[in-house]
């Protein structure tokens, strides 16, 4: 296979369970997917599944989860079979992650500058110097401005959209090859989403990364990915090109097309998503 099809990503029949008092959630059930050097979406509404999807690919999941596989591949990692040292290694350096609000996921004592210098200190064992001048290009090609000011502020002195442009520095800046990015833009608004999309579209493409894209926007994981993985009750019930969305087959597919708002054809009302016991069976 030439390695440009190669798969980055490959997941067969991952089941995520958490123990609760109340009992077992079975939070993920059996999903099997690939991702290459394309971005794909993951969509469905609250609970499907989708972010224990991608922290079970991190191996972030709390201790008492149980993933079981018959195979997680990341390039020639065995995600599965890895130690914890081998997965800090590779979090943050080969697979990032970028979520929703970057206030949760900077250090609030250290300043933006310092944390993404950190990144390259730390996997690429770059002197603070070096550091320093890799972090303040990183910080100018997501359009930062003036990088060395920026690169001395608090995360609670940056805008919502400026944080998550600090955060797509602090990811991409040791060239993964995989970002899963967990509802990265939900907390901007519409202007600013765009703005943070067409950046982040941008380094994908550049730098031939794999992207996995959690949301539960419909429209936005048409217009924005390659591919689209719908999930519901812990199982992906279709996977799709997004350019063939409007031809998904699966009800739920169709029943979440069909609840979707339009501008171009307004409707006095809207469909309310009618749900079958048998799409969360086997
Ligand atoms: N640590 C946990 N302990 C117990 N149950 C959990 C835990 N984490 C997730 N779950 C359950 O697993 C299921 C899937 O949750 P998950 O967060 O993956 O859904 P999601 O599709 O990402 O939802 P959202 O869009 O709201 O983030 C839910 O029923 C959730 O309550």
């Amino acid at each position: 296979m030439p390695e440009q099809s190669k798969p980055i990503l490959s997941v067969k029949n991952m089941s995520v369970q958490f123990p609760t008092l109340s009992g077992v959630v079975n939070a993920v059930k059996n999903v099997r997917f690939d991702v290459g050097r394309e971005k794909v979406g993951i969509i469905g509404e609250s609970g499907s599944g989708k972010s224990t999807t991608g922290r079970a690919i991190m191996r972030l999941q709390p201790d008492t989860a149980r993933v079981v596989a018959d195979e997680m591949r990341f390039e020639d990692v065995d995600l599965l079979a890895a130690s914890e040292a081998d997965m800090r290694a590779i979090r943050g350096s080969r697979i990032s992650m970028i979520l929703q609000d970057p206030k949760y996921s900077l250090n609030p004592v250290m300043t933006v500058g310092e944390q993404i210098a950190e990144t390259v200190i730390l996997h690429e064992r770059l002197g603070k110097k070096a550091a320093r001048e890799r972090t303040l290009a990183m910080l100018e090609r997501v359009n930062i401005r003036d990088p060395q000011r920026v690169f001395n502020l608090y995360p609670h002195e940056v805008s919502g959209g400026m944080g998550q442009r600090i955060m797509i520095s602090m990811m991409l800046i040791s060239s993964p090859s995989l970002i899963i990015a967990d509802e990265p833009t939900s907390a901007l608004d519409v202007t600013v989403r765009q703005q943070v999309l067409s950046i982040l579209d941008d380094l994908i493409t550049e730098r031939n990364i794999g992207l996995i894209f959690i949301s539960h926007d419909l429209n936005l994981v048409k217009s924005f990915c390659d591919r689209v993985i719908i999930m519901y009750a812990g199982r992906i019930v279709e996977t799709i090109d997004a350019a063939r969305l409007d031809e998904a087959t699966h009800p739920y597919t169709r029943g979440l097309l069909e609840a979707l708002p339009s501008l171009d054809h307004p409707r006095d009302r809207l469909e309310v998503l009618k749900r079958q016991a048998s799409w969360a069976e086997a």
